[in-house]
């Protein structure tokens, strides 16, 4: 577990102090894996690398797995810092060792005789499906491979947590995913707790448990990510998520709307369930969709539908209390009635 107890990060500049992390205070529950999301120069490197006191913070605590890695120094933190690996969006190999030599390198702190750290990187190679590149220089490899080493050497001490900064965002749509899947494979197989930085909400959409959003070096809002992406309670938050689970239909065909037009948003079980066919059908109502979709967030479904809805206008409102009553979040973008 990762508890953060009132974490500052100020930085000295020729120009005054600059704040990166203003009294951040968060917990990462064992075998999580947590999205930290904002803007650039929210406060997201700043924060992350506190946590294994790459920055040392200038005040607060880090508590990992119960021990304060700010009152440790020299010998006992490096030690401590084992238990942490790190992987970055620039990948950071060395370009003149092989594939398998650069995860040996990570392995030297450990000074494991040599028939054992050869069989570890063997088995790290094998994690991350690299067994055919061992012997293959940096340069040869696509971006999504270079990450693969990255994660290897990350692993090589066999840590209890994995920071990622930005682990994803030099890497196109599909191995992104193949990353995020690798992460979230050895997550759940290896019992190894998670924090990613992140700006991009599929990522977090993908693979994250639980969310905090920053701004200005705090945190704004955290909570399950299901429960962000379907109530979102703070602007900067739904401005995340509108670029998942949103959709801007063309002003032309809402101005040909002759009816009322409504949001339509389901969480859960709920979105399976055919409410609109229900509420068409019941309440004497034509209902039109404009857009719609069903995204899976965490394995759960939420739907979200636009939709132009005509009728008797007592009927458009039973309709409305209707889906309501059901379980759906409706909001009228246009009230034809
Ligand atoms: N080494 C540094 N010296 C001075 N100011 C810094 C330093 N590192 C970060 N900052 C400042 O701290 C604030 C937070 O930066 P940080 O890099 O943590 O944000 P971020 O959310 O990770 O942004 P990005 O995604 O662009 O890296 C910014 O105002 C930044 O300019």
């Amino acid at each position: 577990m990762i508890s953060i107890q009132n974490l500052s990060k100020d930085y000295k500049t020729k120009k005054g102090t600059v704040t990166g992390v203003d009294n951040v205070s968060l917990t990462v529950q064992e075998g999580e894996v947590f999205g930290i999301v904002g803007y650039s120069g929210a406060g997201k490197s700043s924060l992350l690398r506190c946590i294994n006191l790459l920055e040392r913070p200038t005040s607060g605590e880090i508590f990992v797995d119960g021990v304060d890695l700010t009152k440790l120094k020299g010998e006992g933190l490096r030690q401590a810092r084992l238990k942490i690996g790190m992987i970055f969006q620039h990948f950071y190999l060395i370009s003149q060792k092989t594939v398998a030599e650069n995860i040996a390198f990570a392995l030297k702190a450990a000074n494991l005789p040599k028939v054992q750290a050869d069989k570890r990187v063997e088995e790290l190679l094998d994690m991350v499906g690299l067994a055919e590149k061992r012997d293959v220089y940096p340069a040869q490899l696509s971006g999504g491979q270079k990450q693969r080493v990255g994660i290897a050497r990350a692993l090589a001490n066999n840590p209890s947590v994995l920071l990622c900064d930005e682990a994803t965002s030099a890497l196109d749509p599909n191995t992104t995913l193949s990353i995020l899947r690798l992460l979230k494979k050895i997550n759940r197989e290896l019992n190894i707790t998670i924090v990613l930085i992140t700006h991009e909400m599929n990522v977090v959409k993908e693979i994250c448990d639980r969310m905090a959003i920053m701004q200005e070096g705090r945190v704004i809002e955290e909570g399950e990510v299901y429960e962000l992406f379907s109530s979102p309670k703070t602007d900067l938050t739904k401005e995340f998520i509108s670029s998942v689970v949103s959709f801007d239909v063309p002003a032309p065909i809402l101005a040909a709307c002759t009816g009322s037009v409504i949001k339509v948003q389901f969480k859960g079980a709920v979105a399976g369930e055919g409410i609109i066919t229900d509420t068409v059908q019941n309440f004497d109502v034509k209902g039109n969709f404009l857009h719609g979709s069903i995204e899976y967030i965490q394995e759960k479904p939420l739907g979200l539908f636009l939709m132009e809805i005509q009728g008797r206008p007592d009927n458009i409102h039973r309709a409305i209390t209707y889906m309501e009553g059901r379980g759906a979040n409706v909001e009228v973008i246009l009230n034809g009635i």
